[in-house]
């Protein structure tokens, strides 16, 4: 459309237009179960993949059974908006790919631009914390380790050393251990490695320490309110150097818990503090600090930047909240603006499926537990917080467990998930009914082989049960996966893909994502005869998927979406 401004003539770009037209060929009104199989990535079918050794009668049938509907997708690096192919998927930038339909650039590739020119020193968020170099403290808190998913050890290096560059004179580091982006025990290499780091810093003057640290998964790293003491946790180590293991060094911390409980994996360790010759925490966070949160990623540290930024805040007791000068990596929630302050601006992730399902009267419930539930609404939505129409949308979320480590229930809430989709799609009011199942990721996540084949199965059950009810009512379902995990269990020796043992022939355990690619499977009575995938897209991704699914609803998808992954014969 175009229109006139000043004499000049403005052309609206076609983006602009919510209104989708008809696909050609598919027609409107079929409702659509939208699944998600969160960690669900295709590999060798051996004894190390759990979800091959898991019985999963649905998920192989559909498989076998329609070849034409049935294909892999790319699920990490470029496709995702990651800096390279070797950067395995996670979440967040799934979930972003899959409900926006486009490739944004991620956190973890802004933030090293920001830092290689040198812009992030130029932006308002580093000038603030700037103006405690002079006189105070800065501390930095976040995920010690190089998975790349939330965080990366190499882009806290160069900012501290920015910052003594440009006047920082004191610095601490409150550090939480990895072991599931990474491997389980190697957070003794990252805090060596950090600790070298300060210990060069030191001897140019600059008074750098580890004042505390934990496992991510006790301390600080909770998300969606699932268990807010485990922020408490982090915040009285962190705040108040208050915390029930004290220790004279951060080495020595590892060392000394390891010895106590030898089983321990990183991501669990209790917190600690470093304290001095005198007994005192070397580290507190105290009024006119400065403190940045290092982490890109938000959903993970969203908690923790509301118990520093706060004023009015009723978690748990924070005690005399110090006035500091908070800054986060990254904003991590824009619609809250938190933090308010910054230090590179996060991906602009606009236009998403969600939107454009609404202005054409596709009306949508999404449901999962809480440790997912904010990737299937926030992320998917590009980090936007709640409803586009309170009307035409529903998000319902079931009370993830709370305290234990998920291969001790590994069937999660599944079925639970499933009934209430199963619910929401015999309702007829939901046109789109979208589900995230945690199990392959989450469970994936403790390196537990035995319960991952558990999660899976339950996993396959709830398909089942999903899918039995899209025939009911006539409809299509689309199941696909956000990146790989639950399906390798084992650290793999690059070349041959052989399982690395340990000296004892015990195969080394693997908690991280993948850089698998996923399936996707469409299929349902619902489905009009003819649609199959294309086959000239063979480099498709996450991101081809919200075209797809906006066709399965009849329309054709805008046009700067990545291309539909189907074609309908005649
Ligand atoms: O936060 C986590 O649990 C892991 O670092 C990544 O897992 P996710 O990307 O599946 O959330
Ligand atoms: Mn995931
Ligand atoms: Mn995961």
């Amino acid at each position: 459309m175009n229109f006139e401004v000043q004499g000049i003539r403005v052309n609206i770009s076609r983006a602009h237009r919510w209104k989708l037209r008809p696909h050609p060929k598919i027609r409107q009104g079929k409702k659509l179960m939208v699944i998600i199989l969160d960690g669900w990535g295709e590999q060798i079918p051996d004894e190390y993949n759990a979800i091959h050794v898991a019985k999963t009668p649905m998920m192989d049938e559909l498989k076998k059974t329609a070849p034409d509907r049935w294909r892999l997708l790319r699920a990490h690096g470029l496709s995702v908006g990651l800096p390279s192919d070797e950067d395995m998927g996670n979440s967040e930038v799934g979930h972003n790919a899959l409900g926006a339909g486009r490739i944004f650039e991620q956190g973890a590739g802004l933030v090293d631009s920001a830092l290689k020119t040198g812009k992030i020193y130029e932006g308002e968020g580093f000038k603030y914390i700037q103006q405690a170099f002079a006189k105070n403290t800065v501390h930095f808190v976040g995920l010690l380790s190089d998975g790349g998913v939330h965080s990366r050890a190499n882009q806290l290096s160069a900012l501290l050393k920015g910052c003594v560059n440009r006047g920082a004179k004191r610095l601490r580091v409150h550090v939480l251990l990895d072991g599931r982006d990474v491997a389980p025990g190697s957070a003794i290499k990252y805090v060596e490695a950090l600790e070298s780091e300060l210990e060069e810093l030191r001897k140019g003057g600059i008074d750098a320490w580890i004042a505390s640290g934990g496992g991510r998964m006790a301390v600080t790293m909770d998300r969606y309110e699932n268990d807010w003491s485990i922020v408490k946790r982090g915040y009285d180590a962190q705040v108040k150097g208050e915390a029930p293991h004290k220790f004279s060094s951060c080495g020595e911390a590892l060392k000394k818990l390891l010895e106590m409980d030898p089983k321990l994996n990183d991501q669990y360790f209790p917190p600690f503090v470093i304290i001095d010759s005198i007994g005192q925490p070397i580290g507190p966070i105290v009024d006119d600090d400065a403190v940045v949160t290092f982490n890109f990623r938000a959903d993970r540290m969203v908690m923790a930047a509301k118990a520093f930024e706060l004023e009015i805040f009723d978690k748990f007791d924070r005690g005399k909240l110090p006035k500091i000068k908070y800054v986060g990596m990254l904003q991590y929630d824009s619609d809250l603006k938190l933090p308010k302050k910054y230090l590179v601006s996060p991906p602009q992730i606009d236009k998403t499926s969600g939107e454009y399902l609404i202005h054409n009267n596709i009306k949508t419930f999404a449901c999962s537990e809480t440790v997912k539930f904010g990737h299937v609404t926030f992320v998917w939505n590009g980090n936007r917080s709640g409803q586009f129409s309170h009307s035409m949308e529903k998000y319902v979320q079931i009370p993830s467990d709370v305290g234990i480590a998920f291969n001790m229930k590994p069937e999660m809430k599944a079925i639970a998930i499933a009934e209430k989709a199963c619910d929401a799609l015999a309702s007829g009011k939901w046109d789109q009914v979208r589900v995230n199942l945690a199990n392959g990721d989450m469970v994936g996540h403790t390196g537990d082989l035995n319960a991952t084949v558990i999660g899976c199965e339950a996993v396959d059950q709830a398909v089942k049960i999903m899918l039995d009810a899209v025939e009911v009512v006539g409809g299509i379902f689309l199941i696909t996966a956000d990146h790989g995990n639950g399906e390798d269990m084992v650290k793999r020796n690059l070349k041959t893909g052989a399982p690395i043992l340990d000296k004892g022939g015990k195969f080394q355990v693997l908690t991280s994502h993948t850089c698998n690619p996923v399936p996707i499977i469409i299929g349902g009575k619902g489905l009009q005869k003819g649609v199959r995938f294309r086959r000239d897209l063979p480099g498709a991704g996450l991101a081809n998927v919200a075209a797809t699914f906006i066709n399965l609803h009849g329309f054709e998808a805008p046009w700067d979406y990545e291309p539909s992954l189907i074609e309908v014969l005649d």
